[in-house]
């Protein structure tokens, strides 16, 4: 497969309710769509999902826009694919950048399986016909608001409630969640807000009987985590920690967690986020599907990385109505009682509804290699 052209677009998507972390509120998402087209004419798209703002990882629309106009595009010209696992390695000079490489990578792998004829799921030697789904909910103005949240969410079906907390958001907030809901399957994500001199803190969420707590600590630390691990019952979940394969083989060696989420953004792509599923599966480590607030062809990848064997546990990826109006493919991405049933179609297995795409675009380039 050589790539002849390649478009990028800008959107602008103004989500239906603000999402709010430890580090701020969003509402307004901008994000990137790649497509790709082969010599022959076959069509892939990916999704670019860094912020506009370098909150969550270094990188920002704009700046991969740069990285993949300006180092990522050009290095595949003239250049035969024979898998899509081999860009990966193409890309592997420029550091770092990781959501830049993911984007164009994973219009690469849509593209692939289109010209062969099978799904994103086969393509990446996925197997599950419908995958299990949680649901992400923001910090929110006061627990009425976050309890009504979680009570829809239940009565919709999905298996695993996520809140965020933050220093001053935490033992009150986690406390009351469970007078209200006792066994709801209920996990934390601090988004990096604490440090070692919360471990008293820390030590007394034991309590409340979390699946997990996601990314505790410092968002580049592996060794403060290992020792929080060791003093507390709830398994540590790594986030923003695991930009690798590597990075989750040292976490793992060191013991900084007992689940990773894996994002396929954040660790650069669809074989870097395979490599990480089969190093946690070899090491008893479960993992789960991160979400980044995607539009449909940044989710549709995701469902497909989920139906891999070791992805045990629910992940952040709620269907299209749970973030916007109207999703930018058809049909939009679904959930019932909890699950996604994944498409049989090629590729993505969704169309990508270009007259949505283009009413939200507010930048484009196009690059004939
Ligand atoms: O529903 C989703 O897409 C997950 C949303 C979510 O929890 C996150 C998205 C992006 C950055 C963070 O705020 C956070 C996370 O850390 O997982
Ligand atoms: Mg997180």
């Amino acid at each position: 497969m050589i790539i002849r052209d390649v478009i990028i677009r800008k959107l602008e998507m103004t989500m239906k309710n603000p999402f709010s972390t430890s580090f701020g509120t969003m509402q307004t998402r901008q994000f990137l769509i790649i497509e790709v087209v082969d010599e022959k004419g076959n069509k892939g798209f990916g999704e670019g999902v860094a912020f506009s703002i370098p909150w969550y990882t270094e990188e920002t629309t704009n700046t991969s826009i740069h990285m993949i106009r300006d180092f990522l595009v050009p290095m595949l010209k003239g250049r035969t694919i024979q898998h899509p696992d081999e860009v990966n390695g193409v890309f592997k000079s420029i550091r770092k950048n990781n959501m830049a490489k993911a984007a164009v990578e994973c219009a690469v792998w849509d593209c692939w399986a289109k010209r062969q004829g099978i799904t994103l799921t086969e393509a990446i030697g996925g197997k599950k016909e419908k995958i299990d789904v949680g649901i992400s909910i923001g910090l929110q103005s006061d627990f009425q608001a976050l309890a009504e949240r979680i009570h829809q969410s239940l009565e919709s079906g999905f298996k695993r409630i996520k809140v965020k907390i933050k220093p001053g958001h935490d033992m009150k907030l986690l406390s009351e969640i469970r007078e209200r809901f006792p066994d709801v399957p209920l996990m934390a994500d601090a988004n990096s807000a604490y440090t070692l001199d919360d471990l008293e803190l820390l030590k007394k969420l034991d309590q409340f009987n979390l699946l997990m707590i996601e990314q505790p600590l410092a968002s580049d630390d592996i060794v403060d985590h290992a020792t929080l691990q060791k003093q507390i019952r709830t398994p540590i979940c790594l986030d923003e920690s695991i930009l690798s394969a590597e990075d989750a083989r040292k976490a793992i060696q060191l013991g900084s967690c007992g689940v990773i989420n894996v994002k396929i953004g954040r660790v650069g792509g669809m074989t870097e986020a395979k490599r990480i599923h089969d190093i946690c599966q070899e090491s008893g480590i479960p993992v789960w599907c991160g979400g980044m607030l995607e539009a449909g062809i940044g989710r549709a990848h995701n469902i497909a990385l989920t139906t891999l064997p070791n992805f045990t546990l629910p992940g952040d990826t709620a269907g299209s109505s749970s973030y916007w109006e109207r999703d930018i493919i058809s049909p939009e991405i679904t959930v019932e009682d909890g699950t996604i049933t994944v498409s049989q179609l090629n590729g993505i297995g969704y169309e990508v509804d270009l007259n949505e795409v283009e009413r939200h675009t507010t930048q484009l380039f196009e690059i004939r290699l």
